[in-house]
């Protein structure tokens, strides 16, 4: 197994660095081979596209650790059912990738190499084919927006029932969501920001600073209740041990208050017994905009603390410096379970925060959707 890795880490190395053209042949190849397959895409490709070829590489480059990344590949090929992909499709992938990277390589591309590439995308596509096919769920639920509320110029909170079938996810993980009506076929992935209810209503948070990112741009300026969007495939990691009896720390930067805030939900119907306090890190104060719902859930429960923190407003009247710093100073946590949440940056500072109060990286839980 480490010969394969190793293979596989080494052959990446030769087209890592020409990525654009990797993704450009993969793609002209796929739609040559099947040009059925463009349907599956969105008009605009630039962003939504490569996202497919990079969970495939994704994937490929996690081969050592087949164990831990089983549900990982067996999720995603769940969450592939949203996008109608079949059998057949996963065969047409494999070629346009052999092809693309053959070609991007060049002349130091080996047969050894060719090998491990094809037998890790065998691997990987059984597992995704695997998960897809033992999924008893939709491939994905409708949602109706109930209401949608501007929290500040950049962000919205949103809440939206999810109809005709019941959709299970479990509190801290997140969901991809699509808006028909403005993108279609492009899809984001969003944490759920509430706990499991009988109503099959879920919340989300979305901030979309000037600029960037389609799908939030929609969903904080243009979705409007009434709207229907997409849901698919709840994934993800960030969920409670509840054998555990440590207490708990959990860190949420910016809209990574989402899933905290499910966690805190889903811990007030059951816990008594441990402590949980919530590190909530934003640049400004008029960014804290979760922190008065909080408040109301530290009247309720005796056990839950929040500290907000503002990294950017040196006259703030609590914590001030970026959340990762804020929690240093209230440690150690050596002896907590401890969930991370907010943008790669701001998770990897936690982290290493983590680390120096030698916390064991199994008691520690994130996802991040951006690489760490
Ligand atoms: N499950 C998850 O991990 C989730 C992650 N997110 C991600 O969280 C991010 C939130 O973005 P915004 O609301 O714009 O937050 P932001 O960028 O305004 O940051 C909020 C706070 O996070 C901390 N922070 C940011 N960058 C940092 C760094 N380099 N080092 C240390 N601390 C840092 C600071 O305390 C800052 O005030 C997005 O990238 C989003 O994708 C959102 C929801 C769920």
């Amino acid at each position: 197994m480490e010969h394969f890795a190793r293979l596989l880490k080494e052959s990446w190395t030769l087209v890592e660095s020409d990525r654009e053209r990797l993704s450009g042949h993969f793609y002209a190849r796929l739609f040559l081979l099947d040009p059925e397959l463009r349907t599956l895409f969105p008009a605009e490709m630039s962003g939504q596209g490569d996202r497919l070829l990079e969970a495939i590489v994704t994937a490929t480059q996690t081969v050592d650790d087949p164990e831990s990344f089983d549900e990982y590949l067996r999720a995603l090929g769940r969450d592939h059912r949203k996008y109608h992909v079949d059998p057949a499709h996963y065969a047409t992938m494999g070629v346009a990738l052999m092809d693309a990277l053959r070609s991007t390589a060049g002349d130091d591309w080996n047969l050894e190499y060719d090998q491990a590439w094809r037998d890790a995308y065998a691997a990987i596509s059984a597992k995704m084919m695997a998960g897809a096919e033992n999924d008893r769920n939709p491939p994905f639920w409708h949602g109706e927006v109930l209401t949608h509320e501007r929290v500040g110029p950049d962000t919205a909170v949103l809440t939206c029932r999810a109809l005709q079938y019941p959709l299970p996810w479990r509190a801290g993980q997140y969901v991809s969501v699509e808006v028909p009506r403005y993108l279609p076929r492009v899809w984001r992935t969003y944490s759920v920001a509430n706990a499991p209810n009988d109503d099959n209503v879920l919340e989300f948070h979305v901030r979309t600073p000037t600029g960037a990112g389609w799908l939030s741009g929609a969903l904080v300026r243009r979705v409007r209740p009434g709207d229907l969007l997409r849901l698919a495939a709840p994934m993800g990691s960030m969920t409670l041990d509840r054998s555990s009896t440590r207490d708990i720390l959990a860190v949420a930067g910016g809209v990574g208050l989402a899933p905290v805030k499910a966690l805190v939900e889903e811990l007030a119907t059951y816990n008594r017994t441990r402590w949980v306090h919530v590190f909530y890190g934003a640049r400004r104060p008029a960014d804290l905009y979760a922190l008065p719902g909080l408040r109301e859930l530290v009247e309720a429960h005796p056990w839950l603390s929040v500290t907000p923190a503002c990294s950017e407003d040196p006259d703030f009247d609590g914590e001030r410096g970026a959340v990762s710093d804020v929690v240093t100073r209230y440690g150690p946590w050596t002896n907590h379970d401890c969930y991370v949440s907010g943008s790669a940056r701001m998770v990897r500072a936690t982290l290493r925060a983590l680390a120096e109060d030698e916390v064991p990286p199994s008691r520690i839980r994130y996802d991040t959707f951006g690489n760490l």
